[in-house]
């Protein structure tokens, strides 16, 4: 195998040079491909079977992918019918198998059961390690989506045993799918899977003898670690050198996964990119915002590209106004946007009492400074300058303590010209406009509101088994190196290029954010500013 020069920005003292010297260099290793889109089966299976290559070569080889797993009877991909493939949801075609000749055998890793995938879970004391990321790595194991060998670390300050560890992970894990056979079983397997170790962010030594307890773990197998960045972002950066510089794989794969925010402008944004990149490849790093592994985020494009009946109507012929809604009903409760200043406003929740109880201010919060002009609301009008969309405006807000939880797309359509039924709805002719609903959540849902004699005619979609895994498809396709739920820099670069002119000027005239009262519909400004085009939100009327 190549070896690799170890990177300048790693320590060179040898005491935190872990054994294999390819330090950061075998962090570019060149990355294992994954199984084969053929094998990619997600997952509750044993085994998975490689039929006949294209040059004739019987392949038929099983593939255990996960220990323990109840042995089925193996059957080819194509007829495995109890088998959920998690990506398979609403609007999606069944599963059809590639052509043989599609399988990339050049890229199947004949060594998968000498192989081992190590996911150490960085700040496992907190909120998201414990809400989110256990039970979605416990989610994957039930369902046989991880691999047959591998291990599960917490690594934080706090003082725990693997004991205390287990406690704390198991009070988060439900099965959560509907009611499961054997899972109080499964969960003990999974929780035999994870350990502890205590130590600092910003420590070469305690890496060091993190990676000493992976490699007992590991046991000489081909080894692929995944960290999992579950920290506050200011220690980002001494979190992935140390992880880089004294823990990262010396034969397999190696990387990193980071939560947002990445950078709260641009400048903060590509300066923490640069940083990253000194101890990780481009491809190395997952960004991960778990709103793109929601189920029907992910059907967007399907939704788009797979229906006949939109694409003609796709264009600023036809559609008046595009919203953005992400509303949430409480606050931050702890958890201390080339876009025209005129075109966006800023809100912040105030204290209310309703019904005798008094909700908190946003400064209330002990994590707030008091004098804080942080928004906690923003809605915005942005436009795209193509040919599609000229002068369709697309709407935005989000904001947190308001009267309701949801996120959602609405797609508002033109007024139908002369319309017979006038008379019927009188002036208002928003009344009588169509829109197309893609609700993320609470209830996913796709449904048109079309005009009929009785209205609110909807296509609601199957939403069995839906919310479950979108923190565990994402960290699955980490694993199996499919990038296309991450952020990339470049698009993260595009983003805050749209919104940092106004945040910044925002900041430099210390505009003061409008007051809302917790559990209200947000500022006043975000109807003025819908209104001065021509929209209203879609989220307010009394029949949504
Ligand atoms: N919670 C959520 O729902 C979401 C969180 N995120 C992001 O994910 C990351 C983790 O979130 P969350 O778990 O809520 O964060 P926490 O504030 O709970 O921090 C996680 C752990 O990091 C350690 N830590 C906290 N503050 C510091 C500090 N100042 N210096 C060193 N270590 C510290 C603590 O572990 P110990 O003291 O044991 O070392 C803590 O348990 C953050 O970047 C957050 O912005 C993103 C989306 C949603
Ligand atoms: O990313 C974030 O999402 C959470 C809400 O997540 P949900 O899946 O429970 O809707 C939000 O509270 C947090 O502020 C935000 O950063």
């Amino acid at each position: 195998m190549a070896t690799y020069p170890p990177s300048t920005h790693c320590p060179s003292s040898s005491a935190y040079s872990n054994n294999s010297s390819l330090i950061n260099g075998s962090n570019r290793l060149p990355q294992r491909t994954s199984f084969p889109s053929i094998l990619r089966k997600r997952c509750r299976s044993t085994k998975l079977y490689l039929h006949q290559s294209s040059n004739g070569v019987s392949l038929s080889k099983a593939v255990h992918v996960q220990d323990g797993a109840k042995s089925m009877k193996a059957s080819p991909v194509e007829n495995d019918g109890p088998v959920k493939i998690l990506k398979d949801g609403i609007l999606s075609v069944p599963p059809v198998t590639p052509p043989e000749e599609s399988i990339d055998i050049a890229s199947f890793d004949f060594n998968k059961d000498k192989s081992t995938v190590s996911i150490t879970v960085v700040g496992a004391s907190g909120d998201l390690a414990k809400k989110k990321i256990f039970p979605a790595l416990f989610a994957l194991y039930y369902e046989g989506c991880l691999p047959e060998h591998f291990t599960i670390f917490g690594y934080a300050r706090s003082k725990m045993t693997d004991a205390e560890l287990r406690t704390m992970v198991s009070k988060t894990l439900t099965c959560r799918i509907d009611q499961r056979e054997n899972c109080g079983e499964k969960m003990d397997q999974f929780l035999e899977r994870c350990f502890y170790h205590p130590g600092q962010y910003d420590s070469q030594e305690n890496f060091l003898e993190l990676d000493k307890k992976l490699k007992e773990h590991e046991a000489g197998r081909v080894a692929n670690r995944l960290f999992y960045l579950s920290i506050p972002p200011n220690i980002f950066i001494d979190a992935v050198k140390c992880a880089s510089c004294s823990a990262s794989s010396a034969n397999g794969w190696t990387r990193v996964i980071v939560e947002k925010p990445f950078g709260r402008d641009s400048e903060s944004s590509a300066a923490l990119t640069r940083s990253l990149k000194q101890y990780l490849d481009e491809d190395q790093i997952f960004r991960i915002d778990h709103y793109l592994g929601k189920e029907l985020v992910e059907n967007l494009s399907v939704l788009r590209f797979s229906n006949l009946i939109f694409e003609p109507l796709w264009s600023r012929q036809y559609i008046r106004n595009v919203q953005f809604i992400f509303a949430e009903d409480f606050g931050t409760e702890g958890r201390g946007g080339p876009l025209r200043l005129d075109d966006v406003v800023t809100g912040q929740y105030k204290s209310h009492t309703r019904g005798g109880v008094k909700y908190p201010a946003y400064v209330d919060d002990k994590t707030v400074p008091s004098d804080s002009l942080t928004p906690t609301f923003a809605a915005a009008a942005l436009f795209i300058d193509n040919a599609r969309w000229d002068g369709v405006p697309f709407l935005m807000k989000a904001g947190k303590a308001l009267h309701d939880r949801r996120a959602e797309i609405r797609v508002q359509f033109r007024h139908v010209p002369g319309n017979l039924y006038n008379k019927n709805i009188g002036t208002d002719l928003d009344l009588a406009t169509n829109e197309l609903v893609i609700r993320v959540q609470p209830d996913e849902a796709i449904y048109l509101k079309i005009n009929n004699k009785v209205p609110g005619l909807g296509m609601r979609l199957d939403r069995s088994n839906l919310n479950l895994l979108y923190a565990a498809r994402l960290l699955l396709d980490a694993i199996e190196g499919e990038r296309r739920l991450f952020i990339r820099s470049d698009e993260l670069d595009a983003a805050w290029s749209l919104f940092t002119p106004v945040l910044k000027e925002l900041e430099d005239k210390k505009i003061v954010p409008e007051y809302y009262p917790y559990g209200s519909r947000g500022p006043v400004g975000s109807h003025y500013l819908a209104a001065r085009y021509k929209v209203r939100w879609g989220d307010v009327g009394s029949e949504q």
